[in-house]
């Protein structure tokens, strides 16, 4: 029997991985996990006041002890995962080992709109940040997290997808 398909979506913070990871799922018809959804409950503490209380390098070890539980588990899925946790802890290579990877692959200044539309206080990195700050912050990410995004074996570019386009770009991966 073929092992269950696990689709782990990795990308920038406001890429989208949480939004468009829950569209395919229920385009797919698969469970839907958001891996720091899945760190808060483990932990019982919100990812802000992790950050506050322990600092990020305690953050990426949970983050890390978690995403390892949800690859073990045999079941297909998709995953939402933290736009850092491809970038610590060799977690690329865990995913690719387990699951099909899809990088999110969107303009900076869409992402930037984006995280100015929305509750910035959910999000640690971008704490008190203007406008500027955020694409600064952004642009510094980027250049420090190409590299690991790259390792994806899917990379989707644009700014909007669909569960079709990932779907085909499945099958093609499937069939090579
Ligand atoms: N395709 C899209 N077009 C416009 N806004 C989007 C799109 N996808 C996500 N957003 C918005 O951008 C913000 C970040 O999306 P989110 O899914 O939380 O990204 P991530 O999980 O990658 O950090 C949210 O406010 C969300 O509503
Ligand atoms: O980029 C990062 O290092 C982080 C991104 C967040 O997830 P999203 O990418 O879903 O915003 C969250 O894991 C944490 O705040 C750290
Ligand atoms: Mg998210």
């Amino acid at each position: 029997m073929n092992p269950p398909l696990k689709v782990v979506l990795v990308g920038l913070p406001g890429s989208g991985k949480s939004t468009f990871g829950k569209q395919l799922a229920t385009a797919l018809n698969f469970q839907f996990y958001d891996l720091d959804t899945l760190i808060e409950e483990r932990f019982s503490l919100k990812i802000p006041e992790i950050f506050s209380r322990y600092g990020e390098g305690r953050f990426r070890d949970m983050e890390t002890e978690t995403l390892e539980e949800v690859l073990s588990w045999d079941r297909p899925y998709v995953l939402a995962s933290g736009g850092g946790c491809p970038c610590f802890n060799e977690n690329m290579s865990r995913i690719n080992e387990k699951a099909v990877s899809v990088y999110l692959d969107v303009p900076l200044e869409d992402i930037s709109e984006r995280l100015e539309a929305s509750k910035i206080q959910n999000r640690p990195l971008f704490q008190g940040m203007g406008s500027g700050e955020i694409t600064l912050k952004l642009k510094s990410l980027q250049a420090d997290r190409d590299y690991y995004y790259n390792m994806a074996k899917i990379k989707l570019s644009g700014s909007d997808f669909s569960a079709e386009l990932l779907l085909s770009e499945l099958i093609h991966l499937l069939k090579n």
